[in-house]
């Protein structure tokens, strides 16, 4: 599968104009290189604007979940759609949406994990429930958003449910680049799985985003890695039928001793 990564300079507070900016990217990268998966990064039609969501947040996912379902169609991609600010029923959400080549939208996920040092809980929602698997191409995937990262339970739970590729979509910080490189790493080789990534660059609210978004294998090689500071967008090929054999040649999931572990939980 060819993947196509959008390492997205984000206009704050402007989902029209950001909109536009995905719209002109997916085009050309689907000329150019025509790829079955595209991945944005998060929170990518307002950037993190929190106090002015109300005026800027979809409804019900729309505009943005329509605008991608017109892109997946009319160019025949799947879309791993970053994560847009998201009102529902009067609570906001950080809500990525997941889109087939057909246009249909095979899966949906609300943030669980919101960030205390962003001040997150004061005008978001976390979702109720965890990242479970979806399809796309046949090949078992999931999709976290930033701080979910740093929640190993959440992604061995994915693995355990079969994903092959994981998705990060993410605003990380360059404060904290070296946690965003190794826990990438680290979720790749402890669940044997590729760990496909998009992180924003740019600045906002004086917070510098660090870029570097990733393609891992299972067997925690990196295979590109996006520039540090600069927009940048990437094309790989991902081999998923990869997976099984390195979860043969360090049987992990084997070796697990789960009835050990409940206590800890
Ligand atoms: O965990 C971190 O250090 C960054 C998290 C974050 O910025 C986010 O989830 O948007």
């Amino acid at each position: 599968m060819k993947y196509a990564i959008y390492q997205m300079d984000i206009v704050p507070g402007n989902p029209s104009k950001n909109r536009a900016k995905v719209k002109e990217w997916m085009k050309r990268e689907v000329a150019k290189n025509k790829p079955d998966v595209v991945v944005l990064p998060e929170m990518w039609t307002t950037a993190y604007t929190l106090p002015s969501l109300d005026e800027q947040a979809d409804i019900g996912g729309e505009p943005t979940k329509g605008f991608l379902q017109n892109l997946a169609l009319s160019l025949n991609v799947n879309i791993i759609g970053g994560s847009v600010a998201n009102k529902v029923n009067d609570c906001f959400y950080n809500t990525s949406f997941i889109i087939d080549r057909n246009g249909v939208v095979v899966y949906q996920y609300n943030k669980v994990h919101l960030v205390p040092m962003l001040d997150e809980h004061k005008y978001l929602t976390g979702g109720q429930k965890p990242p479970t698997v979806f399809e796309l191409e046949g090949v078992k995937m999931g999709v976290i958003i930033c701080y979910d990262l740093r929640f190993p339970e959440v992604i061995r739970s994915l693995a355990l449910e079969g994903v092959e590729i994981l998705h990060v979509v993410a605003e990380w910080p360059e404060a904290r680049a070296a946690h965003w490189r190794i826990l990438q790493l680290a979720r790749a080789i402890e669940n044997q799985m590729y760990v496909v990534s998009a992180n924003r660059v740019g600045e906002y609210n004086n917070i510098l985003f660090c870029g570097k978004s990733m393609v891992i294998d299972p067997w925690g090689e990196i295979v590109v890695e996006g520039s540090r500071y600069s927009e940048d967008s990437f094309c790989t090929q991902i081999d998923a039928s990869t997976v099984p054999q390195v979860r043969k040649d360090i049987p992990v999931f084997e070796s697990r001793v789960p009835h050990l572990y409940k206590k800890l939980f």
